[in-house]
């Protein structure tokens, strides 16, 4: 089952702190989503509101077309982790798992023993006695094998090292696969997991900066290859967002969509196009000075 998401005017404030400023965006629902945003840019927030953990001051979220906020028949479809894991810290792994399970109308005890096994999460151990990555694990488990039809996962792998990052993307995916669903994960590790997302919405000072398909937002800008002059004479007068040079090649990446003529052009200079690393292109999008 998939369902879709429809953020409208949304405002979320703590006290003189507006994290989310009059933010619409609508997510068709059945796919995996970026959030991306700096620090502080409102993401937990966002999450926060569509999972009814928190009211909003202005606007509001539809899920499925009804709002969460003290409504348990969505909420019950909605599976948020948070970076702080929201676990209690006396459980151990499998207490956790037998907790989550209760609240999870499709919760999948094998997978999750599948993916604790696979995470190493040590099964006895309370939760408070765990390292940041076991705790990362098995918040991510949860998330998973909830398979609920909203899966939020807030930096919550973060902790995790890099053999376990990288079967969660994988098992992810396969779950996916099987079993789609709305799935919006916010990280910082935006290289690791772009292959992940086929659509980005970035958010900056908790108002919407982007939202698009990931290659169309890839477009935006382009990493231009070749010789290091023809490569300069190319990108002269453009905006550069990033330079690297390896002996006679430079390549430099620049921002604004390549159209017919510059395509044509590039075969004139000799220079190879490419789209634009998500990363490259969040940091440009993101770089203003606070309001
Ligand atoms: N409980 C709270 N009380 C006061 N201010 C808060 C609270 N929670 C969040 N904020 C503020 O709201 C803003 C948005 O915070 P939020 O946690 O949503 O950002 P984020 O994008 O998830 O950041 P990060 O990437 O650092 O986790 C920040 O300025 C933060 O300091």
């Amino acid at each position: 089952m998939t369902l879709g998401i429809d953020v409208q005017g949304l405002t979320v404030r703590f006290g003189d702190v507006t994290a989310v400023d009059d933010l619409s965006v609508r997510l068709a629902g059945g796919k995996i989503y970026g959030l991306l945003g700096r620090n502080g840019s409102g993401k937990t927030t966002l999450m926060s509101a569509i999972a009814a953990f928190l009211q909003a001051d202005r606007g509001r979220v539809l899920v499925d077309g009804e709002q969460p906020y003290e409504n348990p028949a969505v909420t019950e479809q909605i599976c948020l982790v948070r970076d702080s894991g929201d676990l209690a810290d006396q459980d151990s792994a499998r207490a956790a798992l037998k907790r989550a399970a209760k609240f999870r109308p499709n919760w999948d005890a094998e997978f999750a023993e599948r993916l604790i096994e696979l995470f190493r999460v040590p099964t006895r151990r309370g939760v408070a006695r765990m390292s940041r990555g076991q705790r990362s694990a098995l918040g991510v488990t949860v998330g998973l094998a909830s398979r609920a039809p909203v899966t939020m996962l807030d930096e919550s792998y973060f902790g995790m090292d890099a053999p376990s990052r990288y079967a969660f993307y994988d098992v992810l995916l396969e779950d996916y696969i099987e079993h789609p669903r709305t799935i919006v994960i916010s990280t910082h590790l935006i290289e690791e997991v772009t292959r992940l997302f086929e659509e980005v919405v970035i958010i900056d000072q908790g108002r919407l900066v982007a939202h698009d398909e990931t290659e169309a937002l890839r477009m935006r800008g382009a990493a231009v290859t070749g010789a290091v002059s023809a490569v300069e004479a190319f990108t002269d007068g453009m905006t550069v967002l990033a330079e690297r040079r390896l002996g006679g090649t430079k390549s430099v990446t620049v921002f604004g969509a390549m159209g017919a003529e510059q395509r044509a052009r590039a075969s004139e200079f000799d220079v190879e196009l490419e789209p634009v690393a998500l990363q490259d292109l969040f940091v440009h999008l993101t770089k203003e000075a606070p309001r």
